[in-house]
Protein backbone atom coordinates (compact mmCIF):
# COMPACT_ATOMS: atom_id res chain seq x y z
CA UNK A 1 0.00 0.00 0.00
CA UNK A 2 2.61 2.24 0.83
CA UNK A 3 4.73 0.98 -1.56
CA UNK A 4 2.13 1.85 -4.44
CA UNK A 5 1.57 5.38 -3.16
CA UNK A 6 4.80 6.10 -2.95
CA UNK A 7 5.51 5.16 -6.64
CA UNK A 8 2.09 6.91 -7.82
CA UNK A 9 3.88 10.10 -5.85
CA UNK A 10 7.26 9.88 -7.74
CA UNK A 11 5.76 9.48 -11.02
CA UNK A 12 3.97 12.48 -10.51
CA UNK A 13 7.39 14.37 -9.77
CA UNK A 14 6.70 14.73 -5.74
CA UNK A 15 10.22 14.90 -4.72
CA UNK A 16 9.78 13.63 -1.13
CA UNK A 17 7.69 10.74 -2.43
CA UNK A 18 7.80 8.39 0.43
CA UNK A 19 7.99 10.80 3.34
CA UNK A 20 4.70 11.71 2.19
CA UNK A 21 3.24 8.17 1.09
CA UNK A 22 3.57 7.62 4.88
CA UNK A 23 2.36 10.80 6.40
CA UNK A 24 -0.95 10.21 3.85
CA UNK A 25 -1.32 6.85 5.53
CA UNK A 26 -0.60 8.40 8.90
CA UNK A 27 -3.05 10.70 8.54
CA UNK A 28 -6.18 8.77 6.88
CA UNK A 29 -5.35 6.18 9.40
CA UNK A 30 -5.06 7.49 12.62
CA UNK A 31 -1.50 5.24 12.88
CA UNK A 32 1.40 6.42 14.02
CA UNK A 33 4.09 6.30 11.40
CA UNK A 34 6.42 3.80 13.76
CA UNK A 35 3.03 1.33 13.76
CA UNK A 36 2.38 1.76 9.95
CA UNK A 37 6.00 0.37 9.60
CA UNK A 38 5.89 -2.43 11.94
CA UNK A 39 2.13 -3.58 10.14
CA UNK A 40 2.36 -6.88 8.76
CA UNK A 41 1.47 -7.83 5.37
CA UNK A 42 -1.59 -9.46 5.63
CA UNK A 43 -2.77 -6.76 8.42
CA UNK A 44 -5.61 -4.40 7.40
CA UNK A 45 -4.85 -0.89 7.49
CA UNK A 46 -7.90 1.17 8.18
CA UNK A 47 -8.78 4.18 6.03
CA UNK A 48 -7.24 2.40 3.02
CA UNK A 49 -10.35 4.57 0.63
CA UNK A 50 -9.51 8.00 2.01
CA UNK A 51 -5.65 7.18 1.45
CA UNK A 52 -6.10 6.51 -1.88
CA UNK A 53 -7.98 9.57 -2.64
CA UNK A 54 -5.53 11.78 -0.54
CA UNK A 55 -2.37 10.03 -2.54
CA UNK A 56 -4.39 11.55 -5.83
CA UNK A 57 -4.96 14.43 -4.28
CA UNK A 58 -1.14 15.00 -3.60
CA UNK A 59 -0.30 13.46 -6.83
CA UNK A 60 -2.32 16.27 -8.24
CA UNK A 61 0.54 18.42 -6.21
CA UNK A 62 -2.09 19.84 -3.25
CA UNK A 63 0.69 20.58 -0.70
CA UNK A 64 1.06 17.95 2.15
CA UNK A 65 0.22 20.24 4.51
CA UNK A 66 -3.20 21.14 2.91
CA UNK A 67 -3.91 17.33 2.82
CA UNK A 68 -2.83 16.79 6.93
CA UNK A 69 -4.32 20.34 7.75
CA UNK A 70 -0.85 20.35 9.98
CA UNK A 71 2.76 22.09 9.41
CA UNK A 72 5.26 21.83 12.09
CA UNK A 73 7.30 25.01 12.68
CA UNK A 74 10.39 24.59 15.52
CA UNK A 75 8.80 23.22 18.46
CA UNK A 76 5.01 23.48 17.20
CA UNK A 77 2.16 21.89 15.17
CA UNK A 78 0.59 24.87 13.42
CA UNK A 79 -2.79 24.45 11.57
CA UNK A 80 -2.44 25.66 7.87
CA UNK A 81 -4.93 25.24 4.69
CA UNK A 82 -5.65 26.96 1.73
CA UNK A 83 -5.32 30.20 2.37
CA UNK A 84 -2.69 30.83 3.74
CA UNK A 85 1.28 30.37 3.29
CA UNK A 86 3.07 26.86 4.90
CA UNK A 87 6.05 28.12 7.18
CA UNK A 88 8.92 26.31 5.85
CA UNK A 89 12.20 24.95 7.55
CA UNK A 90 14.72 28.18 6.31
CA UNK A 91 12.04 30.02 8.32
CA UNK A 92 12.77 28.51 11.38
CA UNK A 93 16.42 29.80 11.77
CA UNK A 94 14.92 33.66 11.21
CA UNK A 95 12.62 33.12 14.48
CA UNK A 96 14.99 31.33 16.32
CA UNK A 97 17.05 34.86 15.98
CA UNK A 98 13.72 36.73 17.71
CA UNK A 99 13.38 33.61 20.46
CA UNK A 100 17.36 34.45 21.35
CA UNK A 101 17.21 38.26 21.68
CA UNK A 102 14.17 37.94 23.63
CA UNK A 103 15.55 35.36 26.14
CA UNK A 104 18.57 37.51 25.79
CA UNK A 105 16.69 40.59 27.50
CA UNK A 106 14.73 38.39 29.77
CA UNK A 107 17.85 37.44 31.48
CA UNK A 108 18.55 40.64 31.77
CA UNK A 109 15.73 41.35 33.63
CA UNK A 110 13.55 43.08 30.67
CA UNK A 111 10.45 41.65 29.10
CA UNK A 112 10.85 42.54 25.66
CA UNK A 113 8.29 43.55 23.01
CA UNK A 114 8.46 41.59 19.79
CA UNK A 115 6.71 42.42 16.82
CA UNK A 116 6.08 39.68 13.61
CA UNK A 117 5.02 41.51 10.53
CA UNK A 118 3.49 39.29 7.89
CA UNK A 119 2.65 36.89 10.37
CA UNK A 120 0.53 34.13 8.11
CA UNK A 121 -0.01 31.08 9.99
CA UNK A 122 1.25 32.95 12.91
CA UNK A 123 4.27 30.49 13.32
CA UNK A 124 6.99 33.00 14.24
CA UNK A 125 4.81 35.49 16.57
CA UNK A 126 4.00 31.88 18.13
CA UNK A 127 7.64 30.54 18.58
CA UNK A 128 8.75 33.35 20.40
CA UNK A 129 5.77 33.52 22.47
CA UNK A 130 5.69 30.07 23.87
CA UNK A 131 9.85 29.42 24.13
CA UNK A 132 10.81 33.12 25.55
CA UNK A 133 7.42 32.96 27.96
CA UNK A 134 7.51 37.24 29.36
CA UNK A 135 8.25 38.48 26.62
CA UNK A 136 5.13 40.30 24.81
CA UNK A 137 4.85 39.47 20.96
CA UNK A 138 2.01 41.48 18.43
CA UNK A 139 1.77 40.26 14.89
CA UNK A 140 -0.04 41.40 12.24
CA UNK A 141 -1.47 40.53 9.13
CA UNK A 142 -3.67 42.11 6.17
CA UNK A 143 -4.80 39.12 4.19
CA UNK A 144 -8.24 38.32 6.19
CA UNK A 145 -8.07 34.82 5.44
CA UNK A 146 -4.23 34.06 6.74
CA UNK A 147 -5.53 36.32 9.69
CA UNK A 148 -8.13 33.79 10.39
CA UNK A 149 -5.59 30.70 10.50
CA UNK A 150 -3.19 33.19 13.08
CA UNK A 151 -5.82 33.96 14.85
CA UNK A 152 -6.32 29.70 15.26
CA UNK A 153 -2.53 28.87 16.03
CA UNK A 154 -2.26 31.77 18.37
CA UNK A 155 -5.32 31.30 20.47
CA UNK A 156 -3.42 30.96 23.83
CA UNK A 157 -0.01 32.33 22.98
CA UNK A 158 -1.21 35.59 24.17
CA UNK A 159 0.21 36.83 20.92
CA UNK A 160 -1.68 40.34 20.33
CA UNK A 161 -2.74 39.95 16.40
CA UNK A 162 -3.60 42.31 14.72
CA UNK A 163 -5.50 43.10 10.96
CA UNK A 164 -3.99 45.10 8.83
CA UNK A 165 -1.18 46.06 6.63
CA UNK A 166 2.73 45.86 7.62
CA UNK A 167 3.23 49.63 6.27
CA UNK A 168 1.11 51.27 9.30
CA UNK A 169 1.08 48.85 11.92
CA UNK A 170 1.34 49.67 15.14
CA UNK A 171 1.62 53.45 15.53
CA UNK A 172 0.84 53.38 19.16
CA UNK A 173 4.28 51.39 19.61
CA UNK A 174 6.70 53.72 18.03
CA UNK A 175 10.63 54.04 19.45
CA UNK A 176 9.04 51.19 22.31
CA UNK A 177 10.15 47.72 20.50
CA UNK A 178 12.64 45.22 21.22
CA UNK A 179 12.57 43.15 18.21
CA UNK A 180 11.22 43.58 14.64
CA UNK A 181 11.46 39.80 12.81
CA UNK A 182 9.29 39.54 9.61
CA UNK A 183 9.61 36.79 6.63
CA UNK A 184 7.80 39.15 4.01
CA UNK A 185 6.59 38.14 0.46
CA UNK A 186 10.13 38.79 -1.29
CA UNK A 187 10.01 36.60 -5.15
CA UNK A 188 10.73 39.17 -8.13
CA UNK A 189 7.65 39.24 -10.46
CA UNK A 190 9.98 37.47 -13.19
CA UNK A 191 10.62 34.59 -10.68
CA UNK A 192 7.28 32.42 -10.74
CA UNK A 193 7.91 29.45 -8.78
CA UNK A 194 8.18 26.50 -10.71
CA UNK A 195 6.77 24.18 -7.90
CA UNK A 196 3.05 23.91 -8.64
CA UNK A 197 2.49 23.50 -4.03
CA UNK A 198 3.76 26.98 -4.09
CA UNK A 199 2.84 28.51 -7.69
CA UNK A 200 -1.00 27.54 -7.02
CA UNK A 201 -1.66 27.14 -3.78
CA UNK A 202 0.18 29.47 -1.39
CA UNK A 203 -1.47 32.83 -1.20
CA UNK A 204 -0.43 35.50 -3.85
CA UNK A 205 0.22 38.30 -1.33
CA UNK A 206 2.90 35.75 0.90
CA UNK A 207 4.87 35.00 -2.53
CA UNK A 208 5.16 38.35 -4.37
CA UNK A 209 7.14 41.12 -3.02
CA UNK A 210 6.43 44.07 -5.79
CA UNK A 211 8.92 45.95 -7.54
CA UNK A 212 11.65 45.01 -10.14
CA UNK A 213 14.00 43.34 -7.79
CA UNK A 214 10.80 41.79 -5.18
CA UNK A 215 11.95 44.05 -2.23
CA UNK A 216 9.17 46.67 -1.61
CA UNK A 217 7.78 44.61 0.99
CA UNK A 218 11.46 44.24 2.67
CA UNK A 219 11.68 47.66 2.48
CA UNK A 220 8.50 48.43 3.92
CA UNK A 221 9.43 46.64 6.84
CA UNK A 222 12.67 48.20 6.79
CA UNK A 223 10.71 51.23 7.02
CA UNK A 224 8.29 50.37 9.86
CA UNK A 225 11.03 48.58 12.10
CA UNK A 226 13.08 52.69 11.74
CA UNK A 227 10.14 53.96 13.24
CA UNK A 228 9.01 50.89 16.03
CA UNK A 229 12.94 50.10 17.52
CA UNK A 230 14.62 51.76 20.37
CA UNK A 231 17.49 52.26 19.81
CA UNK A 232 20.02 49.36 19.59
CA UNK A 233 16.63 47.17 19.04
CA UNK A 234 16.91 43.91 16.62
CA UNK A 235 15.78 43.49 13.20
CA UNK A 236 15.90 40.24 11.41
CA UNK A 237 14.39 39.80 7.89
CA UNK A 238 14.03 36.91 5.52
CA UNK A 239 14.76 37.48 1.62
CA UNK A 240 15.50 34.74 -1.14
CA UNK A 241 18.83 33.31 -1.79
CA UNK A 242 19.44 35.55 -4.79
CA UNK A 243 19.15 38.60 -2.41
CA UNK A 244 22.18 38.27 -0.61
CA UNK A 245 23.33 41.67 -1.85
CA UNK A 246 20.02 43.49 -2.47
CA UNK A 247 18.81 43.18 0.71
CA UNK A 248 21.26 44.16 3.15
CA UNK A 249 21.68 47.25 0.67
CA UNK A 250 18.17 47.94 1.18
CA UNK A 251 19.24 48.95 4.80
CA UNK A 252 22.51 50.31 4.11
CA UNK A 253 20.29 53.27 2.25
CA UNK A 254 19.56 54.46 5.04
CA UNK A 255 21.65 55.94 7.93
CA UNK A 256 19.14 53.61 10.55
CA UNK A 257 21.17 50.80 10.98
CA UNK A 258 24.34 49.57 12.42
CA UNK A 259 25.70 45.72 12.57
CA UNK A 260 24.34 45.18 9.08
CA UNK A 261 24.81 41.38 8.40
CA UNK A 262 23.56 38.81 6.05
CA UNK A 263 23.19 35.48 7.50
CA UNK A 264 22.67 31.62 5.34
CA UNK A 265 20.48 29.21 6.20
CA UNK A 266 21.10 25.65 6.81
CA UNK A 267 21.64 24.36 3.68
CA UNK A 268 24.51 27.49 3.46
CA UNK A 269 22.45 29.45 1.09
CA UNK A 270 22.18 33.81 2.15
CA UNK A 271 18.82 33.72 3.96
CA UNK A 272 18.33 36.28 6.26
CA UNK A 273 19.50 40.22 7.37
CA UNK A 274 19.88 41.17 10.51
CA UNK A 275 20.58 44.70 12.41
CA UNK A 276 20.22 46.92 14.92
CA UNK A 277 18.46 50.57 14.94
CA UNK A 278 21.57 53.14 15.71
CA UNK A 279 20.63 55.97 18.15
CA UNK A 280 18.94 58.66 17.10
CA UNK A 281 18.60 58.95 13.07
CA UNK A 282 14.72 59.05 11.71
CA UNK A 283 16.59 58.49 8.16
C1 LIG B 1 6.07 34.71 3.10
S1 LIG B 1 4.60 34.81 4.05
C2 LIG B 1 5.26 34.48 5.67
C3 LIG B 1 4.24 34.07 6.69
C4 LIG B 1 4.84 33.66 8.03
N1 LIG B 1 5.48 34.80 8.69
C5 LIG B 1 5.86 32.56 7.86
O1 LIG B 1 7.05 32.82 7.96
O2 LIG B 1 5.45 31.42 7.62
C6 LIG B 1 4.31 36.58 4.10
C7 LIG B 1 3.07 36.99 4.85
O3 LIG B 1 2.99 38.41 4.85
C8 LIG B 1 1.65 38.80 4.60
N2 LIG B 1 1.69 40.14 4.01
C9 LIG B 1 2.08 40.51 2.77
N3 LIG B 1 2.01 41.84 2.61
C10 LIG B 1 1.56 42.33 3.79
C11 LIG B 1 1.29 43.64 4.26
N4 LIG B 1 1.46 44.72 3.48
N5 LIG B 1 0.86 43.80 5.53
C12 LIG B 1 0.70 42.72 6.35
N6 LIG B 1 0.91 41.45 5.95
C13 LIG B 1 1.35 41.25 4.69
C14 LIG B 1 1.14 37.74 3.64
O4 LIG B 1 -0.27 37.72 3.60
C15 LIG B 1 1.77 36.49 4.24
O5 LIG B 1 0.95 35.93 5.22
Amino acid sequence: MLRVGAQRLADAGVASARHDAEALLAHASGLSRTQLLTLGAGDEVPGAAAYSALVEERAARVPLQHLTGRAWFRHLELSVGPGVFVPRPETEIVAGEAVDEALRLLAAGRAPTVVDLGTGSGAIAASVATEARGARVLAVEKDVDAHAWAARNLEGTGVELRLGDLGDAFDDLDGQVDVVVSNPPYIPPDAVPVDPEVRDHDPELALYGGGEDGLDALRAVERTARRLLRPGGLLVIEHADSQGESAPAALLATAAWRDVTDLPDLAHRPRYVRARRVEGSRR
